[in-house]
C-alpha cells in the first residue's frame, strides 16, 4: 500500500544554503498495518510524510501510495486517503457539524457526517463553535474530516497531542477499528508508549535517516534487559553471577543482559543456594522508550 524506496528530500537549493532533511529512506507498509514513524525533533517525518501525502515531489527517490506517485497521481490517489495534519486549520465560528459538512462538500463521495463525528464520538458536541472545542477535541474533529474519504490509507501525524489519557485510549480503539476494517495507517508520533501499543512496525529516525526498524518487540529484544535490587548488606558485587556491565551505586545493582531469561534463572538458583535475598527484585525487557534514548545518545 506505500513503498517508499532511497527517498531524498531537500529545502532549498543544491548549495550550501539547502538542506537535505530526508537521506535515502526505505520502507513499506502493508495492507492494514499500522507503521509508526518516530524519531527526534527535525529528523525528517514531516518531510517524508509530506511525500507520502503528495503535498511535495521528493528530490530523489521513488514513493508508491496504492501503487501510484502520490504527487504526479494526485487526481487518483488522494481520494482514497485520509490525512490528519499536525495543526489543522479551522475555521473557529463553524460548529463541529459546519466544519465536517464543509469538508464533506470538498470531498467526492464523502462518508455520512454522524457517521464520522460519530466515530470519533464527536456527535454530542455536533452543534459546539470549534473555537470553544479543547485541544484534545480538536485533534478528534481533525481525525473525523481525515475519514471523511472513508481511507484505504490514513496518516496520522501526531494524532493524540493534546489529548487527556481518557481520550487518548479512545482515539486508540478508532485507530484499531480502522485496522480491523483494512485501513493502512502511517503514524508518526513523539509518545512512545503510543507507537507500543499501536504500531505493527515501527521507525526510528535520526538526522533524515532511519537507524532502528522492525516489530515492537524486535526493536525492544535487540537492546538490553535489565535487573535491578538493593545489594544485601555483606555481599560483594564480584560474587553475583550476573553477566557484565553490573554497576552498582547507592546500594543498589543495575545489571543489564541479553538473555533475561538465563541470567535471572542464574540469579535466582545462585541466591536459593547461597540463601541470599534480594530486596526490590526488578526485571524487565527494554521499553521502546530506553531504546529510543540510547539511539538519540549513541547519534550525539
Ligand atoms: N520548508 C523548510 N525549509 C527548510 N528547512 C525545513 C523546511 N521544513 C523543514 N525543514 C527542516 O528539515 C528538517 C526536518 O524537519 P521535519 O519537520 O521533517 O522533522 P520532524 O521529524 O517532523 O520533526 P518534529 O518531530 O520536530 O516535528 C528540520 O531540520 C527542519 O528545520
Amino acid at each position: 500500500m506505500i513503498e517508499v524506496s532511497a527517498l531524498r528530500r531537500r529545502y532549498g537549493g543544491s548549495g550550501r544554503d539547502g538542506y537535505e532533511a530526508v537521506r535515502g529512506v526505505d520502507f513499506s507498509v502493508g495492507q492494514g498495518e499500522i507503521f509508526a514513524l518516530l524519531g527526534t525533533n527535525g529528523a525528517g517525518k514531516t518531510s517524508t510524510v509530506e511525500v507520502l501525502e503528495g503535498l511535495a515531489a521528493p528530490s530523489a527517490g521513488e514513493v508508491r501510495v496504492l501503487g501510484r506517485d502520490p504527487f504526479k497521481e494526485r487526481a487518483q490517489v488522494r481520494p482514497h486517503t485520509g490525512i490528519m495534519l499536525q495543526e489543522a486549520g479551522f475555521s473557529n465560528d463553524l460548529t463541529v457539524a459546519e466544519t465536517a459538512r464543509m469538508w464533506a462538500g470538498c470531498t467526492g463521495r464523502p462518508a455520512p457526517i454522524s457517521e464520522v463525528l460519530g466515530t470519533v464520538r464527536l456527535n454530542e458536541r455536533a452543534d459546539v463553535r470549534v473555537k470553544q472545542l479543547s485541544g484534545g477535541e480538536r485533534r478528534r474533529l481533525d481525525l473525523a474530516l481525515a475519514l471523511t474519504t472513508r481511507p484505504r490509507v490514513l496518516f496520522l501525524d501526531e494524532p493524540t497531542t493534546g489529548m487527556d489519557p481518557q481520550a487518548r485510549q479512545d482515539t486508540w480503539q478508532v485507530v484499531r477499528r480502522l485496522r480491523e476494517d483494512g485501513v493502512t495507517i502511517l503514524l508518526t508520533t513523539h509518545y512512545l508508549e503510543e507507537a507500543e501499543a499501536l504500531a505493527d512496525r515501527l521507525a526510528i529516525m535520526h538526522r533524515g535517516r532511519i537507524t532502528v526498524m522492525g516489530t515492537p518487540a524486535e526493536v525492544m529484544a535487540a537492546h538490553p534487559a535489565r535487573i535491578r535490587f538493593r545489594l544485601p548488606e555483606g555481599l560483594d558485587p564480584a560474587w553475583l553471577p550476573l553477566p557484565g556491565p553490573v554497576d552498582v551505586f547507592d546500594g543498589n545493582v543495575e545489571a543489564q543482559t541479553g538473555n533475561l531469561q538465563q541470567s535471572l534463572t542464574d540469579l535466582l538458583l545462585w541466591a536459593r543456594e547461597a540463601g541470599v535475598e534480594l530486596p526490590g527484585l526488578d526485571a524487565r525487557s527494554a521499553s521502546l522508550e530506553q531504546v529510543f534514548l540510547a539511539m538519540a545518545e549513541e547519534a550525539a
